[in-house]
């Protein structure tokens, strides 16, 4: 096609790709979108602008996005810049005091604040919490059942929290007031100890509490892989099953299905994980009739 036929053509598929947007606007008009941004999808300076310019037309459009971070390779940078060493287990980072410490700062200030300044860099109203404002989400020690052990064979993560509680009051309040939450996945117990919770599972029992139409995962692959590395577009917790036991979901992939398939199966509608390195990857999966990544169905 010559340049004059492409500059003729591109008004009317530019038109053609918002109006697509028309259904969409209308359905998910005044409903909660949350938004999980994976630390591993972060890394690119304009990936990071898109996103947030993405999150203000959302709200703009008349929903209601939530946003949840991680900052698990961020954590990682520093703890090597003090000369520690991250450990994995199941997907859970052990924690020990000095490691919440640290992820605590990571997460809660410089994450936290840089998502919140791009947001508002971009009209936007963010307001940056951790689970300790307003103690909106309460925690207790994750005693973690050992696989393939039996019940109550537990190991120690440290101070990694399971989620006992969230106050869904704060985060409603803020989104009538126009403003959009971006969360840090840090909990707080009834003794006012602090917890490193893992950022999907944050994600996902917010969306249930919310009562989300959608919950969506951003990460750092095109979705949920099968063993040949080939997309799986859809994924029953059959077919979830299966994945976990013959080791084709490991590492963090783990957290992020169980939560996935937790919040669909508690009623959020439509539960996708994408693939956070594509531009403008939240107007696709939303906005659009290109459905991009994985769906987690309930059944
Ligand atoms: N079957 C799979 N499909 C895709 N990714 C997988 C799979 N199993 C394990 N993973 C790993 O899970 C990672 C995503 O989880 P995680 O590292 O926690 O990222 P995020 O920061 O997005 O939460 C991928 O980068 C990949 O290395
Ligand atoms: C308990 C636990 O593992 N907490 C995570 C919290 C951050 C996170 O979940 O970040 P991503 O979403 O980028 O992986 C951690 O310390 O890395």
């Amino acid at each position: 096609m010559t340049e004059k036929a492409t500059r003729q053509v591109a008004p009317a598929l530019k038109a053609e790709i918002l109006a697509e947007a028309l259904p969409y606007i209308q359905r998910f008009f005044d409903k909660t979108i949350v938004i999980k941004y994976g630390g591993n999808a972060m890394t690119d300076p304009q990936l990071k602008d898109c996103f947030a310019r993405d999150v203000v037309l959302l709200k703009l459009v008349g929903m209601n996005p939530v946003v949840v971070h991680g900052g698990g390779p961020q954590i990682e940078s520093l703890l090597q810049r003090v000369g520690k060493k991250g450990e994995f287990i199941q997907g859970m980072r052990v924690t020990d005091a000095e490691t919440m410490d640290l992820v605590e700062m990571v997460l809660g200030g410089q994450v936290n604040k840089e998502i919140v300044n791009l947001i508002n860099q971009h009209g936007g109203k963010a307001v940056g919490l951790t689970g300790k404002d307003a103690g909106f989400i309460r925690a207790r020690k994750l005693l973690m059942q050992k696989k393939d052990a039996p019940p109550g064979d537990v190991i120690d993560v440290g101070q990694v929290g399971q989620i006992t509680g969230i106050d869904p009051s704060l985060i409603s309040f803020l989104d009538k007031g126009d403003f959009i939450p971006v969360i840090a996945p840090i909990g707080v117990g009834e003794g006012g100890e602090t917890y490193n919770i893992n950022a999907d599972v944050v994600a996902g029992k917010l969306a249930e509490i919310l009562h989300a139409e959608k919950l969506v995962l951003l990460t750092n692959t095109p979705g949920v892989l099968d063993e040949n590395g080939k997309l799986l577009t859809g994924l029953t917790p059959r077919e979830i099953d299966e994945l976990v036991a013959n080791g084709t979901l490991s590492g963090g992939m783990l957290p992020k299905i169980g939560s996935a398939l937790d919040a669909a199966r508690s009623g959020v509608q439509s539960v996708h994980v994408i693939d956070g390195r594509v531009e403008h990857c939240l107007l696709l999966e939303i906005l659009t009739d290109h459905g991009v990544g994985t769906m987690i169905k309930s059944k």
